[in-house]
């Protein structure tokens, strides 16, 4: 397993060679998305390609959501969709039990535009609202432009492992990848170490962050926690579980946290999958004698499944009356990444 340095800062990598038509440009930039991945596993990419109109028109839609009044926004609330979308309350979501993280979220899932009987997949709530004009086309344009960049990121690692570029892409055509439009408010009486999410690593295969004001820490390989900064016209990556469960621990995914902010914040994260039925296991290029597997098989959509019931109210309690069952091969939360803290770093 790679294990992450003591990094003191994030990683830069310009990505616009993997846009080259020449493979050699592709290969040597996506080298350095690769050495940025294995030291850290949090990484700020440039030159992205994505366009400042786009971003511009998501956050002024997430701020224009979040200045209405609650009531209009629990009309949309997430336990009225199939496909986990729709609006998430402060306190509807617990990464850890009792523990209340000050922020309120938007989930935007992948719209498949009909009713899909696996959970996670169907057709997205979007909030229609006269106070909310082009919505849900602001946030759909954003949505495709960081899909296509998941797409190009997803070749690049596939090339910084040693793979076919397509090896991941050819698993993608309509998958789970959701895109959260976060709201920390600003409360400057809150205790210095009021979480406003809890250390956590993501479940995906990688993220996409649009962050517009500081207060994200990551995790660190000696245990201590890093600023990670807004830098301009930048967004941070980090890798998530299924990344690190796919190439046997070759990349790891990296803890992450925000605590009380110094300022109103948003955040917007896309969180970059494999189609729903993919099965995440090492693959064999990742194992050998002297590498054996590491991680036992999942289903990528029963993983993000088992993840998002295991930490959200409405699904918790439907676990409990019965209504709905885990997926037999669910994993813990928490069952991924290096935790120096707690001695688990080999
Ligand atoms: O707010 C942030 O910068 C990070 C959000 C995050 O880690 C998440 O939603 O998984
Ligand atoms: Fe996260």
């Amino acid at each position: 397993m790679s294990a992450h340095t003591a990094f003191t800062e994030l990683p830069v990598v310009d990505i616009h060679g993997l846009y080259s038509t020449d493979p050699a440009e592709r290969q040597a930039t996506a080298d350095k998305l690769g050495a940025a991945a294995r030291a850290a596993g949090f990484l700020y990419v440039t030159g992205h390609g994505v366009d400042p109109a786009l971003i511009a028109g998501l956050r002024r839609q997430a701020q224009a959501l979040f200045e209405l009044p609650l009531a209009s926004k629990e009309r949309f609330h997430v336990g009225q969709s199939r496909n986990h979308s729709g609006y998430v309350p402060q306190g509807e979501e617990e990464v850890y039990p009792g523990v209340v993280d000050y922020k309120e979220a938007y989930d935007i899932n992948y719209d498949l535009g009909r009713d899909d009987p696996r959970p996670m997949l169907g057709r997205t709530q979007w909030p229609e609202l006269t106070a909310l004009p082009g919505f849900r086309t602001d946030v759909e344009a954003y949505y495709r432009a960081a899909l296509a960049l998941g797409n190009l990121l997803f070749r690049g690692f596939a090339l910084a492992l040693g793979l076919d570029e397509d090896r991941f892409t050819r698993h993608i055509s309509t998958p789970p990848s959701q895109l959260r439009l976060i709201h920390y408010p600003y409360n400057p009486d809150a205790p210095a170490d009021q979480p406003g999410i809890g250390a956590h690593t993501d479940y995906e295969c990688f993220t996409i962050l649009l962050p517009t004001a500081p207060g994200l820490e990551v995790l660190n390989g000696a245990g201590e926690w890093i600023d990670a900064p807004v830098l301009p016209d930048a967004f941070v990556i980090n890798i998530g579980d299924m990344l690190e469960a796919l190439s046997n621990g070759e990349f790891v995914a990296t803890q992450h946290r925000v605590r009380k902010v110094a300022e109103e914040r948003y955040a917007f994260p896309l969180f970059c999958n494999l189609d729903y039925d993919t099965v995440i296991e090492p693959l064999p290029e990742f194992v050998s004698a002297s590498r054996p597997a590491r991680y036992p098989a999942l289903v990528c959509g029963e993983h993000l499944f088992a993840q998002t019931a295991q930490t959200f109210t409405y699904l918790k309690s439907r676990l409990a009356s019965g209504e709905l069952v885990l997926p037999a091969a669910s994993r813990p939360v928490s069952s991924f990444g290096q935790r120096p803290e707690a001695g688990i770093c080999d």
